[in-house]
């Protein structure tokens, strides 16, 4: 198969679609690559590293949609991608249709006749989301070198560091949501010294978190009262909670901020479903912080963007195993043998195979199953 790497092209997306390792792990499988020519240049992976790898490098993304048999991307095609997009061609990347619908994408991925596998619908056996959650793990730690940074005095936080130091006491650091984000952040927190509690609902959660991390991490039931005590007595608060298919409950209030020490930090990770803190509002890496209350909000919606070398090798790692199998096996073959990549199937053949899409959007829904049938 002939797989084709453009660079990309949303704003300020330095991320590329595939490391040169797990190129050469394609070639190695017997397909061909192309790669964009300087798609990977401003975060260390040169052109020779693609080459070396075995890729054939490209001019321009024109030449590369109209020859690939498959697409690897990061972000969601933008108009002009999705215009170069042939009919059967594969798209696998980031789409992002639900639960924000998204009608102009999905519109042109219906008329480009594709066949779109989006990343962040592809499942696993722990009910999990394992091509997201290599950008949540990113966050996570993101969070707490974000959080520790605000609470600088030059930025405006309160000048504490986190660790403490022997005779003073180590920052107190809540982290709110207990799944891949807030277990990430916690472990960074505890890494550092701070003395870290982690809120959830789920009591199984908590005992899994209790009974992997020991005394070292306090775990607390996650009600309003909860919430608020543990809020206003922290240095640093993370917002980590997802409740799939909704919007951030809004957990901390206006009120409580009245309540918490001038210049301490908030990092609502969870800014992507709308926020978890209710003043909130979504930042860039550009301009990360603001204050409200006396207490610095960093509610950057692209956290994994930051640190986009990192983010492109962890996601190759997690993407590659499906990208072989989509190559390897044809993607009728390969979604049929695996129920979990064929959760990922969104559009096909001018069709909408995720339920929520269609519902949102005012399509047919055809069930992959179907769809891929014949
Ligand atoms: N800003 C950014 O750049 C990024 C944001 N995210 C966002 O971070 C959030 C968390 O993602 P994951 O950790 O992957 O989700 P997850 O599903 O692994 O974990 C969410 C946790 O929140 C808990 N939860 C739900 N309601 C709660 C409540 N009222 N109180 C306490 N805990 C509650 C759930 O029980 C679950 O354990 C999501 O909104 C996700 O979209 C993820 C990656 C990057
Ligand atoms: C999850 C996602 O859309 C991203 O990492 O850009
Ligand atoms: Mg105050």
């Amino acid at each position: 198969m002939l797989i084709g790497i453009p660079k990309e092209i949303k704003n300020h997306e330095y991320r590329i679609g595939m490391t040169p390792a797990g190129v050469r792990e394609l070639i190695e499988n017997g397909h061909e690559v192309i790669v964009q020519r300087d798609g990977g240049t401003s975060i260390g992976l040169t052109n020779d590293q693609y080459e070396a790898a075995g890729a054939k490098l490209i001019d321009t993304p024109e030449e590369i949609f109209a020859s690939a048999d498959m697409i690897i991307k990061v972000k969601e095609p933008q108009p002009n991608e999705c215009k170069m997009l042939r009919p059967g061609q594969l798209l696998f990347t980031y789409l992002h249709l639900a639960p924000d619908p998204d009608p102009e994408q999905t519109k042109l991925l219906v008329e480009s006749d594709c066949v779109a596998v989006a990343y962040e619908t592809v499942t696993d056996a722990n009910r999990g989301l394992p091509l997201l959650a290599p950008m949540s793990e990113v966050a996570g730690r993101m969070a707490i070198q974000a959080g520790a940074h605000a609470l600088e005095k030059a930025q405006g936080g309160l000048g504490v560091l986190l660790g403490g130091v022997p005779g003073v006491a180590p920052a107190k650091v809540t982290v709110i949501g207990g799944g891949v984000v807030g277990i990430n952040a916690a472990r960074m927190a505890m890494g550092l010294g701070a003395d870290v509690t982690i809120l959830d609902r789920s009591l199984p959660r908590l005992k899994e978190l209790d009974a992997q991390y020991g005394p070292q991490l306090k775990t607390l039931y996650s009600s309003a009262e909860s919430v608020e005590q543990e809020v206003i007595n922290s240095d640093l608060v993370v917002g980590a909670v997802l409740i799939p298919g909704a919007a951030a409950p809004k957990l901390v209030t206006r009120a409580m901020l009245g309540k918490m020490k001038n210049g301490s930090v908030l990092v609502d990770v969870a800014i992507d479903q709308g926020g978890c803190f209710e003043t909130s509002k979504a930042t860039t890496h550009q301009e990360p912080t603001y204050e409200v209350d006396g207490v610095v909000h960093y509610c950057v919606a692209n956290m994994p963007g930051g640190v986009a070398r990192t983010s492109t090798f962890a996601l190759t790692n997690a993407t590659l195993p499906f990208a072989l199998a989509l190559a390897n096996k044809g993607y009728k073959k390969a979604l049929k043998d695996d129920a979990h990549l064929r959760n990922g199937l969104n559009v096909h053949r001018g069709t909408i195979n995720f339920e929520a899409v269609a519902n949102d959007l005012g399509y047919e829904y055809v069930p992959a199953e179907q769809a891929i049938a014949e």
